[in-house]
């Protein structure tokens, strides 16, 4: 059983698909008018977890993220630096879509709002026929809040308590009514509408794009914890009106990727591009770093908890390593009591990781676990050369690195052949250090270092692992 933290209702909740066996899940996604940072990389991969996890426990999951390419902050943006909105958004789109390949963080539709503006008038027009939602004279429309008597309900927050700016007060029929069509402003960009001129608000993209794709019912909806109010409440609003059912089964927010305390931001201009990132530590660091936190705990970025990151999932890789040496020695045709004692605290710890991950994705606890196993493979495999031993311990990692996605080199079928040569010149080695030509032997380990392959010799044995 798999629970799920809700923040409609704020409880864990047993995961119950809409459709058997399979998860619908909608992540709000970028505006795209400045890099992608972190802090975005944080919340991205946080759901890329959970799919894979589900994936693990078999669920087919199909994940919609959305790009918001109109936008005012885009608008303002062009205009600021002179250019198209078309050339910023082409730009910052294409730096989200390499970080997010180079993570790893695998998406089955990208829909952009400019490619959706048919849809998105559709459930705006069906709003109005409704009465939920009425055309100002300026030819914008907003949703008319006073008809969904459940307003607040996700975030707590009282319609009143929403103070929107002045700039429509004089149009609306109330405060806390929000934009569902922007009427065109001159140097603006626009679409023609049933109302005129115009561009759609920020909250109906999502509710008009996660339902074509995910139809009128689905399973998660989620994002940064900074998007349960207004945005998510707006959109629920506005789909529940439209649809007249409960729209999305269990709302998940990850909470923030602060630095100094403060959450990471581009309007706080104290962004980490995630580009910038990737290439400084690398994917399997960062994806692993992001994981060492629950997702629903604040992750404060320092260069030392990367560092300590990376020291930590070198240790997994060692242990792959003293694995791989014990595999490749051949099956064994008896376990000697401790061993089975080993082999059944790991089995025990598999079952812990799994007990972590399905209440509620906590990934650092989970991961407590696979830290034990590489502390029983040093102390325990190692030394007694437990075959079985070892090939539990592989099916862990290997169903951790299904989920954490952290360690793929290891794994890799395409990697097999360079498992061999490795193997090969490692053999080579240890018959120039059995002749005590050490200078070769050195040189050798040398340059394998350069091509980021590190030895590890111990009394008698050599294993290796990808740096
Ligand atoms: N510091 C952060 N930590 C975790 N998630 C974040 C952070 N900043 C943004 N997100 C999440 O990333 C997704 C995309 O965000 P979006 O581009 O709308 O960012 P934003 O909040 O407008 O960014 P910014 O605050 O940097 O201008 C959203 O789900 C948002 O909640
Ligand atoms: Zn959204």
């Amino acid at each position: 059983m798999i629970k799920i933290f809700n923040t409609m209702g704020k409880k864990l909740e047993e995961l119950q698909t809409v459709e058997p066996n399979t998860v619908k899940m909608y992540v709000c996604g970028p505006t795209v008018y400045d890099y992608v940072h972190i802090g975005h990389g944080r919340t991205f991969v946080a759901f890329d977890a959970m799919v894979r996890y589900l994936k693990l426990r078999g669920y087919n999951v199909i994940r919609v993220q959305n790009i918001t390419d109109i936008d005012d902050k885009i608008i303002k943006k062009a205009q600021d630096t002179g250019k198209d909105w078309t050339e910023i958004v082409d730009f910052y789109l294409k730096d989200y879509i390499d970080a997010m390949g180079q993570l790893k963080v695998e998406i089955d539709q990208h829909p952009r709002v400019s490619t959706h503006i048919k849809e998105i008038t559709e459930f705006i027009q069906g709003l109005i026929n409704k009465g939920h939602a009425y055309v100002a004279p300026s030819g914008s429309v907003y949703f008319d809040v006073d008809t969904f008597p459940s307003y607040g309900l996700l975030s707590g927050t009282k319609k009143e308590e929403w103070n929107q700016g002045e700039e429509f007060m004089k149009e609306k029929r109330h405060p806390y009514d929000f934009a569902l069509w922007k009427a065109w402003k001159p140097g603006e960009p626009y679409w023609e509408s049933p109302w005129g001129k115009g561009r759609p608000g920020w909250h109906i993209e999502c509710s008009t794009m996660s339902t074509r794709y995910l139809g009128e019912q689905f399973d998660i909806h989620g994002g940064g914890v900074d998007l349960v109010f207004p945005h998510h409440e707006n959109e629920r609003a506005q789909s529940e009106a439209l649809l007249g059912k409960t729209w999305v089964k269990y709302w998940v927010h990850v909470s923030y990727l602060t630095i100094n305390k403060e959450k990471m931001s581009k309007s706080l201009k104290n962004i980490i591009p995630l580009n910038e990132a990737i290439k400084k530590w690398g994917t399997n660091t960062l994806r692993y770093w992001f994981l060492t936190a629950k997702y629903r705990n604040t992750i404060d970025f320092s260069e030392d908890s990367l560092s300590q990151a990376s020291t930590s999932l070198r240790r997994l890789k060692d242990a792959m390593g003293v694995l791989r040496g014990i595999i490749k020695a051949g099956p064994k045709y008896y376990s000697n009591d401790e061993q089975v004692k080993t082999q059944r605290k790991i089995i025990s710890l598999i079952q812990k990781f799994h007990e972590a991950l399905s209440e509620d994705f906590d990934t650092a606890t989970a991961l407590s676990y696979i830290h034990e196993i590489a502390t029983i493979v040093f102390n325990e495999i190692q030394t007694s050369e437990d075959f079985m031993g070892a090939m539990l311990a592989l099916d862990a990692f290997r169903q951790f690195n299904y989920v954490y996605g952290v360690m793929d080199e290891e794994f890799n079928l395409a990697y097999d052949n360079l498992n061999k040569v490795i193997d090969a010149v490692v053999e080579v080695r240890n018959i120039l250090r059995a002749k005590k030509m050490y200078d070769l032997s050195d040189q050798i380990r040398d340059v394998l270092s350069k091509a980021g392959i590190k030895l590890l010799d111990s009394k008698d044995k050599t294993t290796w692992r990808f740096e």
